[in-house]
């Protein structure tokens, strides 16, 4: 496809999703995200090859929530290596983000790393003897260099917002520390974890950020192929939660999704394409954002299904 292709693509997406009546629902549960406005979609595709296009509200900065799971995933395997999985498994959960039901029947190792308890597994190994400034100030490095932009931050408002009401995950995470998967103190595990969902990023930043999983020249080699092969199998089995199964059947490409409304999808060795609708389905993933990638991997031929 040619430059005006992608563009009349991206475009003719972003137009037909704000046209769409259904937008889903904000996430209220963190009051901070409450107040986002439904009507705004912005999507990015950043291509191997260096090329970059965007549509909608791509600039409009947005909490990228749970897509953090994939860097601070990426940081963990490359300083723990396979002794991760001695603490977290690679298994869908089949179950809402924010379950608290398996992790009694399976002794405290919760499925896989991207549902809260493994993600909070996650953020304990790569805090562990550090400050939370610190790892935070890597968690940032890490995906500024991704995406070649230094203008990243966390939005301290949403982190504050999350804390004052994170009541959930601090029981998750207390629940992994009476089965001894905790090694920092609940607090300060979910205060660092916190922060890293309340970074805040743009559909174009995001798609920059996520070429280290894409794979080609043009791509910044952050981590090993085989870690990139890795999280995008995971991104694919358990990037949606319980909405796994469906955005494979549906879109066929990695994708991990945030409360937020952001999606990170990987193609691989073409392209990172991010959306952002505030607007969530049941699942908690992005209503538009699934209809839209669903539809960009039906134009463009992506799916890794063929
Ligand atoms: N699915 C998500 O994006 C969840 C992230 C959110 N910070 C939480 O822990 O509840």
């Amino acid at each position: 496809m040619d430059d005006l292709n992608y563009t009349t693509l991206l475009e003719g997406i972003a137009a037909g999703m704000l046209a769409t009546a259904d937008k889903g629902r904000v996430a209220d549960y963190i009051p901070e995200l409450a107040s986002v406005d439904p009507e705004q979609f912005g999507i990015a595709l950043a291509l191997a090859d260096g090329r970059c296009f965007a549509a909608g509200h791509a600039d409009t900065p947005f909490s990228i929530q749970s897509v953090s799971k994939v860097f601070t995933l990426a940081l963990a395997l490359g300083r723990l290596g396979d002794r991760l999985w001695q603490r977290v498994g690679r298994e869908p959960s089949g179950l809402p983000f924010n379950s608290i039901l398996q992790l009694e029947h399976e002794g405290g190792i919760p499925r896989n790393p991207f549902i809260n308890a493994g993600a909070l597994v996650v953020t304990d190994a790569i805090l562990a003897g550090h400050q939370p400034r610190e790892v935070l100030g890597e968690i940032l490095r890490f995906v500024r260099a991704a995406a070649d932009d230094e203008n990243i931050h966390i939005d301290e408002s949403v982190a504050r917002s999350e804390t004052d009401h994170g009541h959930r995950n601090m029981a998750l995470a207390h629940f992994l520390a009476a089965h001894g998967n905790f090694v920092n103190s609940p607090d300060l595990t979910c205060g660092t974890y916190f922060h890293q969902c309340a970074i805040e990023m743009t559909a174009r930043q995001l798609a920059l950020a996520g070429r280290f999983l894409v794979g080609g020249p043009a791509a910044p080699s952050l981590i090993s192929r085989h870690s990139v092969r890795r999280i995008n199998a995971l991104m694919l089995t358990c990037g949606h939660y319980d909405g796994s199964g469906d955005f494979a059947y549906r879109v066929g490409l990695p994708g991990k999704s945030g409360v937020g409304g952001g999606i990170l999808v990987i193609a691989p060795g073409r392209a990172s394409i991010a959306v952002w609708s505030p607007g969530l389905n049941p699942h908690g993933n992005s209503a538009l954002g699934t209809l839209a990638v669903e539809h960009l991997a039906r134009a463009t031929g992506w799916s890794i299904f063929g």
